[in-house]
């Protein structure tokens, strides 16, 4: 197929759009208060796209050609399709206007009330985008929910950037949208849609729909579009390789084959980011291969690379993802300039440098960074640093390694000083793991446990507990924000923190609660805090990723071999337990969720990097004990979320991330009650895994589901302390003692009463003190009476 525009030699998947200094977060939430209007809002994100576009050619990404990706959104990728295709759920329905063709078009206030709920029309649920902490909404599609071209934002977009009427450099962008296929296998059935049918079903109506788009994006002289397809990448969306296979032939038949390229369409480019391409049943790169599309983008960082000739590549632009979009590392640029010469032998139509994912998930720019060490920074990459190394690497493909030989010398002496730098080996870090034996992550029978637990707790039944944090006040934060800025002494904010702990116990106490916590109120974060005092880990200060909506996160960058200087928590909960004569439960956060939320490292094998954070954790766990405490709680909130894309590489991940929530929790005591916290999701695929972790009580998120979990657990043989919550935290609504007796009566007939323990879904922290209050009193009261009858 003759290409007007061949692909450009550099490109990146997406860049963050949040802007380097939140700018649209900003922007979004004081549109969201009603300090500005809509046409403000507009105008603020137009101009950051402008600049974002002319920065990412300031960079060295080429003006024309489509090397620019129009990566933009208000909220989420995923909703700005459901708006594109006006496929929005009855309940929304009356908040649309008439778009091209008439079709529903949701203005912009409309948009964000599908994303946050509208009165008593609840939201659309959010769930993580395939195994990043960043969250996209779930659209809902049923038989009847209308899909057609509905929304021109993305034509308006790529012709604000094309011919700007600012006087400025214009920039001719590549649109950037989910595919099709992911689309649908991201959606959910609306409720309401007959038994068997799955939102799969509507897949020739949502190509009619972007086959509209297309033809709009070519007459307004788009010569590329991006179409993003990670579903090929991963077996957990509930579709087999043969059904995703045929849903993906049969749209890109209609879309790259019946259309006309340059004419009809801009060339395509279908992009499968996130993982392995060639990892699952069958071969998603000959599949797409086999289409007429002219560019596919593979994640050559998770994925692997073809090692011969893949059928029909030999027309296809192989954009090959070598430089990884969702961390943080500086890559070893001669290295990835070998592997992109080695593609050679897949007989591709050409091969052109881009990053693994998109950009979405790291921050802009480590010269943003004044506080990190220097030598640090040397070895890191952040968004704008990763689009000059995709530039270089695109310069040495085409023009010869010399062309490029200082950049790629400067890249290996970077590589090699951070190999050789004090704190990323510790050799007594090393020599403690190496030392490891199956023993240490093995404790006395639970039969053995429960009963010494028994009599050094003497709880009634169904004991009444929280999940860790109270509400984070604004007081709280004050004093933190205070204490940060110098303005406040260290014994100032001890006392401050110490006085919200003594509430929070009094509250406990006056309530009823039986185990009790303090409250959490010195973590800023449930990550961050133990980053900030361990080894090995380093935090940002302009290190912001978008997570969902305008909700921004910074996660720490574990960069060494992990440690602990001094004890973590101990001052604080020791300081609770003083104040009353109940247990009081120490709050860990797990090694999982500690790595999940943070950057890891890329020289060593994430269970090692976990087995480090496990010993970290075991020896906190030791010290809480000598001070005292009898309860020890271990949160692993994102157990599920780090299960690999593949269920091939599953056996292996659970092993490792059970075996080092055991090695942080079985060196605890036989009297000592271990507790761990999971919520965020589905656990069917983790149930083994929760059963596996070992701990006396287990909490999970429940309320939602109605329980759901609990007939699981059970039939799985599950045999310890089970807490799964009554009350929902997401919400401010106070559940009443009826809601709350019906969910707990419920748990008890499902499972063993004597296992049963009543808690909150998860953290209290989001929500305001007199609700939690009133929650809580509920709660205890609903548990008096189930016990009652017992
Ligand atoms: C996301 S799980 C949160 C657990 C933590 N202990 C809290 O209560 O906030
Ligand atoms: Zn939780």
């Amino acid at each position: 197929m003759a290409l007007t525009h061949p692909f450009p030699t550099a490109t990146v998947l997406g860049y963050p759009r949040i802007g380097r200094r939140r700018e649209l977060k900003r922007a979004v939430e004081s549109f969201w208060a009603g300090r500005t209007t809509a046409d403000e809002l507009e105008s603020t994100a137009l101009a950051l796209r402008r600049d974002t576009a002319r920065h990412l050619v300031s960079l060295g990404l080429d003006a024309d050609g489509g090397a620019v990706p129009g990566s933009f959104s208000y909220y989420d990728q995923v909703l700005d399709a459901v708006a594109l295709l006006g496929a929005v759920p009855d309940r929304f329905a009356g908040l649309t206007e008439a778009g091209p063709g008439g079709h529903g078009r949701l203005p912009l206030a409309a948009y964000f009330a599908v994303a946050r709920g509208a009165g008593d029309a609840p939201p659309l649920e959010m769930t993580k985008w395939f195994d990043t902490n960043y969250h996209y909404l779930v659209p809902e599609i049923g038989p009847g929910t209308p899909i057609a071209f509905a929304d021109d934002r993305v034509v308006r977009e790529f012709t604000e950037l094309a011919r700007p009427d600012d006087g400025g450099a214009p920039v001719v962008t590549r649109p950037v949208l989910v595919g099709p296929v992911t689309f649908l296998l991201l959606s959910k059935a609306a409720d309401g849609s007959p038994e068997g049918f799955r939102p799969l079903d509507r897949l020739d109506d949502v190509v009619d729909a972007y086959a509209g788009v297309l033809r709009a994006l070519a007459a307004a002289g788009a010569p590329w579009v991006q179409l993003d397809e990670p579903a090929l990448v991963t077996d957990l969306l509930g579709a087999g390789f043969d059904e995703v296979a045929d849903a993906v032939r049969r749209a890109y038949a209609r879309l790259a084959t019946d259309l006309a390229p340059g004419r009809d369409r801009p060339a395509i480019l279908v992009a499968a980011p996130y993982g392995d391409l060639r990892g699952g049943s069958g071969d998603g790169l000959a599949l797409l291969a086999g289409t007429d599309v002219e560019a596919v983008a593979v994640d050559l960082v998770r994925g692997s690379a073809p090692t011969g000739a893949v059928p029909g590549l030999d027309s296809t632009t192989l954009v090959a993802g070598v430089i990884d979009g969702h961390n943080v590392w500086r890559a070893d640029l001669g290295a990835r300039l070998a592997d992109l010469e080695g593609l050679t032998a897949a007989g591709a139509g050409a091969v052109t440098v881009g990053t693994s994912t998109s950009l979405l998930h790291v921050p802009h720019d480590v010269a943003d960074e004044p506080r990190l060490d220097s030598a640090l920074a040397g070895w890191l990459a952040f968004a704008d640093q990763k689009v000059a190394e995709v530039v270089t690497l695109a310069t040495g493909l085409t023009q010869g390694r010399e062309a490029v030989a200082d950049r790629l010398a400067e890249s290996a002496a970077a590589v090699r000083s951070r190999a050789a730098a004090p704190g990323v080996v510790v050799p007594a870090v090393r020599e403690r793991t190496a030392a490891l034996t199956p023993e240490d992550a093995e404790r006395a029978p639970y039969a053995r446990r429960a009963a010494a637990q028994r009599e050094r707790l003497d709880l009634p039944p169904l004991p009444t507990t929280t999940i860790g944090s109270f509400p984070q006040t604004a007081e709280i934060r004050a004093a933190r924000a205070a204490w940060a800025r110098g303005e406040l002494s260290d014994a100032d904010y001890t006392a401050a923190m110490r006085g919200q702990i003594a509430a929070t116990v009094a509250l406990q106490e006056e309530l009823g609660l039986d185990v009790l916590v303090h409250g959490e109120p010195e973590r800023n974060d449930m990550v961050q805090y133990f980053a900030e005092q361990l080894d090995g880990f380093a935090t940002t200060v302009n290190g912001w990723v978008q997570s969902y909506g305008s909700r921004c996160v910074r996660p720490p960058i574990l960069w060494g071999d992990v440690s602990r200087p001094a004890p973590l928590t101990v001052s604080w909960t020791a300081y609770a337990a003083s104040l009353t004569s109940k247990p009081v439960k120490g709050m860990l956060t797990g090694p999982v969720t500690i790595l999940a939320w943070s950057f890891v490292r890329d020289d060593l094998p994430l269970g090692e990097t976990a087995e480090q954070v496990a010993l970290a954790l075991r020896d906190e766990v030791a010290d809480l004990e000598a001070s005292g405490i009898g309860v020890v709680q271990v949160d692993e909130p994102a157990l599920r979320e780090l299960l690999p894309l593949r269920t091939a590489a599953h056996a292996e991940y659970l092993d490792w991330s059970v075996r080092s929530f055991r090695l942080a929790t079985a060196g605890a005591d036989v009297a000592t009650q271990v507790h761990t916290h999971l919520c965020y999701s589905e656990f069917g695929q983790v149930i083994g895994a929760i059963d596996g972790l070992d701990a006396d009580v287990t909490s999970v998120e429940a309320a939602r589901s109605r329980m759901e979990i609990v007939p699981q657990l059970a039939d799985a043989g599950f045999g310890r302390g089970i807490g799964p919550g009554v009350y929902d935290i997401h919400s401010p609504r106070v559940p009443s003692v009826e809601e709350v007796t019906e969910l707990v009566t419920l748990a008890a007939k499902a499972i063993d009463p004597r296992l049963v323990w009543v808690n909150p879904d998860c953290g209290l922290k989001t929500r305001g003190p007199a609700e939690t209050r009133e929650s809580l009193a509920n709660l205890v009261t609903a548990t008096r009476t189930v016990r009652a009858t017992l």
